[in-house]
């Protein structure tokens, strides 16, 4: 009989094997990685429909060849419609498309103040990569009813006539409407840079527009100095209507960080006629039943729904306060079009600006009487209240006396005091680009033409004259700048200083 007995040799290596099948079973078994996957059944256009993805949820991203993302907008039973966020010549039917699981994302924090981005976090800028790892979804529920407050702080746009006559409040939404080339984008860019020094975040959302334009902008924020406090999130009327649709989304988010942190913020969106555009370019190839103007019919909800997240949050939230400044571009003075008839519908108020008065040199061309701030009254400060009070209603009685004026040929004396300050009230709320003004010179420039301190001044002499009382305010009324700001009432006393120094400027 042959020895059995395994050599010792034999025994080791058997030890050996036995050792390492008992570790490899002892370890946890490693996951499997799933992932769902569909096939392309057509693209072009910005979209692409997808077939085999059954479980696929709305918004959700999925990964199409060469890394370009997309997200789900059409559920249906056979195929899901997406659209696309960026362009690659790889994408063809029948390529493959991967599930993700989550919803389309954008980065959010403080690394962005400064930068030019996309709505995917894309640098747009040539600086160095954002180093940010927190990313949060482009699509968020607006704040609740009851974590909501009142508007009440103001916020000072610099622009005499709309401070005076439309005043906004933050947390409101104020839409800037008007015809091509009136200074609607000049409104808002001057707004923003009004907050230079404040704690205020700005956004600048460019929807669809012109690199140049885009860049022209960017320029005037580094020169009065106002890129550090501000974010620009750009989509070009070249890229993906996708990218565009998603961009104003993109931006909110990255604003509402801020907010949630307790800080005021600002948002411009420039400009939503051309968001909806790039909606009803990807409902339509995404065959969804075209209504009124060819645009689908949740047109109102995807404005609704991304203006209701600009508030005032309550105190118990950390009193952050998101202000929305939508921009609408209207074709021949047509403000009851489609869009912004929803738009006016959906804010608090509009600044309506008219290229009849633009034609005139009348800048900024903002008509007061088709212009509305249905919340912000309540939020001016007390001292410019004051001088602003009933301005918007002896404004506009002297337009319609200047109008009939014309027809008479004498007027009464009282008619013509009323069109010598009438006149001079105008002059007053002209105002240059980008020289926004503090809270005391408007309340000085006011309270000037109110007591008719320039009645006596030469129209064409009036800007110099301003001028001279902006300058000397400067040095000689800090402390009552100091009050105003402050948010104090101004006593008889200080009204008096006020009125000896302008009295002096105007004569010296
Ligand atoms: N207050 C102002 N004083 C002088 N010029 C102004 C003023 N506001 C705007 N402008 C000029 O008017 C022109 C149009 O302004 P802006 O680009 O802001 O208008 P817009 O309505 O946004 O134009 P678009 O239709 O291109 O969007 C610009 O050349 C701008 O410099």
């Amino acid at each position: 009989m042959p020895d059995l007995k395994p050599t010792q040799d034999l025994q080791n290596s058997l030890d050996k094997v036995a050792s390492i099948y008992t570790e490899a079973l002892a370890k946890p078994a490693a996951d499997l990685l799933m992932t769902e996957t569909g096939i392309i059944t057509f693209v072009g256009g910005g979209i692409a429909r997808v077939k085999g993805l059954p479980d696929a949820f709305s918004e959700e991203v999925l990964l199409f060849p060469g890394n370009v993302l997309g997200i789900t907008l059409n559920l249906g039973v056979e195929e899901i419609g997406v659209i696309l966020l960026g362009d690659d010549p790889k994408i063809k039917a029948g390529e493959v498309v991967r599930r993700t699981g989550h919803v389309a994302d954008t980065p959010v924090g403080d690394a962005l103040l400064g930068r030019v981005v996309d709505a995917t976090g894309k640098v747009l800028d040539g600086g160095s990569q954002l180093n940010i790892h927190t990313r949060m979804p482009m699509e968020r529920e607006a704040p609740a009813i009851m974590d909501r407050a009142p508007v009440k702080v103001p916020l000072q746009t610099g622009i005499k006539s709309i401070d005076a006559l439309i005043p906004i409040g933050r947390g409101q939404r104020e839409l800037i409407v008007g015809d091509r080339q009136t200074g609607k984008t000049s409104v808002a860019i001057d707004t923003i840079i009004n907050q230079r020094g404040t704690e205020m975040i700005c956004i600048y959302c460019a929807i669809g527009q012109r690199g140049t334009a885009v860049a022209r902008v960017v320029e005037t924020f580094r020169e009065a100095k106002m890129l550090e406090q501000t974010i620009v999130v750009v989509t070009s009327g070249e890229d993906q209507p996708g990218l565009q649709y998603m961009t104003p989304y993109a931006a909110t988010t990255m604003a509402e960080w801020f907010r949630d942190q307790g800080k005021p913020v600002l948002i411009v969106y420039d400009d939503l006629i051309r968001h909806a555009r790039a909606y009803r370019e990807l409902s339509l190839l995404l065959r969804r039943a075209p209504g009124r103007e060819a645009f689908p019919g949740d047109i109102f909800y995807i404005h609704s729904r991304l203006l209701e997240r600009s508030t005032q949050l309550s105190v118990a939230l950390g009193g952050g306060s998101m202000t929305a400044l939508p921009i609408i571009e209207t074709q021949a003075e047509d403000i009851s079009a489609y869009i912004p008839t929803n738009l006016v519908s959906i804010t608090d108020g509009q600044i309506y600006l008219s290229p009849g008065l633009f034609r005139k040199g009348l800048l900024p061309a903002v008509d007061t009487g088709r212009s509305v701030s249905r919340v912000g009254g309540k939020a001016q400060l007390p001292a410019y209240r004051e001088v602003a009070g009933d301005l918007r209603l002896s404004y506009s009685q002297f337009e319609e006396l200047e109008a009939f004026a014309r027809f008479a040929s004498r007027l009464d004396d009282e008619s013509q005091a009323a069109i010598t300050r009438g006149k001079r009230v105008r002059e007053v709320l002209k105002q240059a680009e980008h020289k926004p003004l503090t809270v005391i010179q408007q309340i000085a420039m006011l309270k000037a033409v109110n007591e008719g301190l320039f009645d006596q001044v030469e129209l064409d002499q009036l800007a110099k004259t301003q001028q001279k009382i902006a300058t000397a305010l400067d040095t000689q009324m800090k402390p009552l700048a100091t009050k105003v700001d402050a948010g104090k009432k101004l006593s008889d006393a200080d009204w008096q200083s006020l009125m000896d120094f302008l009295i002096g400027v105007i004569k010296g």
